[in-house]
């Protein structure tokens, strides 16, 4: 893969995740993978909105240490689970969205489970509105070493797909490149905006 175009696709993404106010006060980070080994994360506690590719940190994968010293995302653990279960993925976009916040605290199970939407086509390898698709929803934790590794246990037992949400938090996704990942990330919203409708409406 070559890095550079994929680095300025990232930029470009996350000023569109800034745009759509989805990164609200320096939430959310982003990254892409640069090889096996490593990968390049945002900077921690910046606006995401603005990044410039200077913003971005090279992380070791297996141990997450940067090696220039500088301090990547508070998230780096989830972002390098990510990259080690799935040799595929290569890109990673982690949003605060008020739907994404709100729904995954009113969803008490283990997953949101999507159905009947036409825009889980968006979603690769989906192919229909009548099938489910289940987002693993994990409860949020100030502890990134713990929280990745109940997601790391959870993977071992059950497929994981296109991303996962943190109840009260936001949602954290994936793709084969950056703009795989950003698909997920809008086609995903759209559905979680359709579903937090549908249970408004439907509340009796
Ligand atoms: C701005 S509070 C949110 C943070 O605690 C965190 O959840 C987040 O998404 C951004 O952290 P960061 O370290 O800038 O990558
Ligand atoms: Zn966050």
């Amino acid at each position: 893969m070559t890095v550079l175009p994929q680095l300025d696709q990232l930029v470009a993404a996350c000023h569109w995740i800034g745009a759509k106010g989805w990164a609200p006060a320096t939430g959310g980070n982003m990254s892409v993978r640069q090889d096996d080994s490593y990968c390049l994360l945002s900077e921690s506690g910046k606006d995401k909105g603005s990044l410039t590719r200077d913003d971005f940190i090279q992380v070791e994968i297996a141990s997450n240490r940067a090696p220039s010293g500088r301090t990547p995302s508070a998230e780096t653990g989830l972002h390098t689970l990510i990259y080690r279960l799935f040799p595929q993925a290569g890109a990673v976009l982690h949003t605060h969205t008020v739907n994404s916040t709100v729904l995954s605290r009113v969803e008490k199970g283990a997953a949101l489970v999507l159905q009947g939407y036409e825009m889980q086509k968006t979603l690769a390898g989906q192919q229909s509105h009548l099938d489910s698709v289940s987002i693993a929803l994990f409860d949020n934790d100030q502890d990134i070493d713990a929280l990745s590794q109940r997601i790391a246990q959870f993977a071992q037992q059950t497929p994981l797909r296109y991303g996962f949400l943190l109840r009260g938090h936001g949602l954290t996704c994936w793709g084969k490149d950056v703009n795989e990942a950003k698909r997920h990330l809008e086609g995903l919203e759209f559905l979680f905006l359709c579903e937090m409708q549908r249970r408004l409406l439907e509340a009796k």
